[in-house]
């Protein structure tokens, strides 16, 4: 099925308000590429001066609570998101998986509320090198997602990210062959789960992409975008990604 490509970053704990000037300058060149969707996830301290100085930018969050509201110290809500002017969140990442513990029950409960709030979700599921070692990355991943995923995802407000955890931050990537593969079960497995809007839930690749390698990975079926980490944190290391994205085929 041919779709948008969606070429989101994830600043994760990085940026003060001074770092704001870098989304001006992708605010100010998106629409030389109306063909592709972007959006920049951004700590939460910085959503609501973003949104209101780049109201043509998709601004999101990295996390939210599955509650509302409540003794949650530290915690931040969909609905809390969305009022700063979030129009999407990430939920699952891997480092929040890893470091606060968080199951796929979690991550579907959190997905859960930031519909509840209006906000897209982008779920992400992810191998460690082990896992991958071991032959174990397939049942792995299609095993988060299927707990990760809640029943109510369309692809109205749901995209999957792929995200091998051994290609975050490290300069490697999957061979585009385990891409091809990865991202291939992946539909298979929302096609089945949910019929023909399965096909258009938007799968994106994370780990490492740059603007050097953005062209092949996103020549690959079934690869709709990207999570782009540490080059999206600056406007020259984004934009060549979003101008690969563009002249990718749909
Ligand atoms: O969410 C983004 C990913 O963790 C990828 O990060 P990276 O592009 O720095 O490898």
């Amino acid at each position: 099925m041919k779709m948008r490509k969606l070429i989101a970053g994830n600043w994760k704990m990085n940026g003060l308000i001074a770092q704001l000037d870098d989304v001006e300058e992708i605010a100010s060149k998106i629409a030389i590429y109306p063909e592709v969707d972007t959006a920049l996830c951004i700590p939460s301290t910085l959503i609501r001066p973003a949104a209101g100085r780049f109201p043509e930018m998709a601004i999101g969050g990295q996390d939210c609570h599955m509650a509302s509201s409540g003794a949650h110290t530290g915690c931040i809500s969909a609905i809390m998101l969305a009022d700063a002017g979030a129009r999407l969140t990430i939920v699952g990442h891997s480092e929040r998986r890893a470091a606060q513990g968080e199951s796929d029950a979690d991550v579907c409960a959190k997905a859960l509320a930031a519909r509840s709030a209006d906000l897209s979700a982008i779920v992400c599921v992810g191998e460690t090198e082990a896992e991958r070692d071991a032959g174990q990355a397939e049942a792995v991943v299609l095993g988060q997602l299927a707990g990760s995923l809640p029943d109510e995802a369309t692809s109205e407000w749901v995209s999957i990210a792929y995200e091998p955890v051994w290609a975050i931050g490290t300069g490697r990537i999957p061979s585009i062959e385990d891409v091809a593969a990865m991202h291939g079960a992946i539909r298979n497995a929302l096609t089945s789960r949910f019929g023909t809007d399965g096909a258009a839930i938007r799968i994106l690749y994370g780990g490492s992409m740059n603007g050097d390698n953005a062209k092949s990975l996103l020549a690959v079926a079934n690869v709709d975008g990207g999570l782009i980490g540490g080059a999206s944190l600056k406007a020259d290391k984004f934009l060549p990604i979003v101008e690969a994205a563009a002249s990718a085929p749909r």
